[in-house]
């Protein structure tokens, strides 16, 4: 039994590690996972051209999916991405939803946001939102995240701008909104799991400013809020932040980082950029995605 299919990544508007809410919006890039299904035990899981990385996250999502919709099947998941790890772009996000809709595919579950049932109650259709759900509590116990990451989860499995209460896996706000986006990656790699948790809730107060104005629709504003803040807490410089604030409004750093993402339209992300390139690392644009993941 074979499935596949590709979930995309996604960049910050407010960091859940402040208060539990957080808000985020998928960018065109991706993930793409494959899984094979057998009959023996046990789960396996290989990342493509990281030979050292760790898989507990994948496998634990492919085991989820058995767990809950399977018959005790093994398997074996192959992640390939186009989205840099630990690096502020949600790459678990979009290595989990890309591994648990290919589990589902593999079993044969249909995704349907409508969901479906039997007349005997067994499931024959899952919801997006309940797969990015499966796939966030593999990140909780793969350790691989503070909060779950619902927002960053939601964002990529569902696309466009999500805002979520991640203490509760809620969904609080969605709506898709078309934007340029330059992104700047360094080369360091900063993994979630290791964040100055302390720090972050200190910036509480600011970061709930930001949380507003997300749930008001002021994405840009509260994304520049937020990553004000959370360069202040992580100890990240704001000078990428100022530096393109001459050209758009909307600029934060991603996640954890050390991943900066600036939102706007084409000519202000590409003055963004021609300003980032004086940087070490790798600058890029790209646009926000609206359709999310997907199967096959
Ligand atoms: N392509 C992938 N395939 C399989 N597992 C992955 C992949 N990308 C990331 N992971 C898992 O996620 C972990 C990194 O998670 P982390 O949250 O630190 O990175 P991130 O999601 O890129 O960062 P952020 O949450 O700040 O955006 C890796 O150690 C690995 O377990
Ligand atoms: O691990 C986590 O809980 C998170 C990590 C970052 O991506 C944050 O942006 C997100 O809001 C929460």
């Amino acid at each position: 039994m074979h499935g596949r299919a590709s979930a995309p990544a996604a960049g910050t508007i407010v960091n859940a590690l402040a208060t539990g809410c957080g808000a985020a919006f998928a960018i065109d890039r991706e993930t793409a996972a494959t899984v094979e299904l057998h009959d023996e035990g046990g789960v396996t899981g290989e990342i493509d051209g990281a030979p050292d990385a760790d898989t507990r996250l994948i496998e634990r999502c492919v085991e989820l999916v058995i767990a809950e919709y399977g018959d005790g099947e093994g398997g074996h998941v192959h992640t390939e991405s186009e989205v840099p790890m630990a690096a502020g772009l949600k790459s678990s996000s979009a290595a989990a939803n890309a591994t648990v809709l290919a589990t589902l595919d593999a079993l044969g579950v249909a995704i349907d946001d409508g969901e479906g049932h039997t007349p005997d109650g067994s499931t024959v259709a899952v919801s997006r939102e309940r797969a990015a759900r499966l796939g966030v509590r593999a990140a909780r116990e793969a350790g691989v995240t503070v909060t779950g990451a619902f927002d960053d989860a939601s964002a990529s499995m569902l696309g466009g701008v999500t805002v979520t209460d991640n203490t509760s896996d809620e969904l609080l706000a969605r709506e898709t909104i078309a934007w340029d986006v330059a992104v700047w990656t360094p080369d360091e790699r900063a993994f979630s799991a290791d964040a100055d948790t302390a720090r972050c809730e200190r910036v509480a107060p600011v970061v709930r400013v930001a949380t507003d104005l997300a749930l008001a629709g002021e994405y840009e504003r509260a994304m520049t809020v937020n990553g004000l803040a959370f360069c202040a807490a992580l100890d990240f410089p704001t000078e990428p932040a100022i530096t393109a604030l001459g050209s758009v409004e909307g600029v934060s750093l991603s996640g954890t980082g050390p991943s900066y993402v600036a939102v706007g339209d084409r000519s202000g992300v590409e003055k963004v950029q021609e300003a980032w390139d004086e940087y070490e690392g790798h600058t890029w644009l790209t646009t926000t995605r609206t359709d999310g993941a997907w199967t096959g």
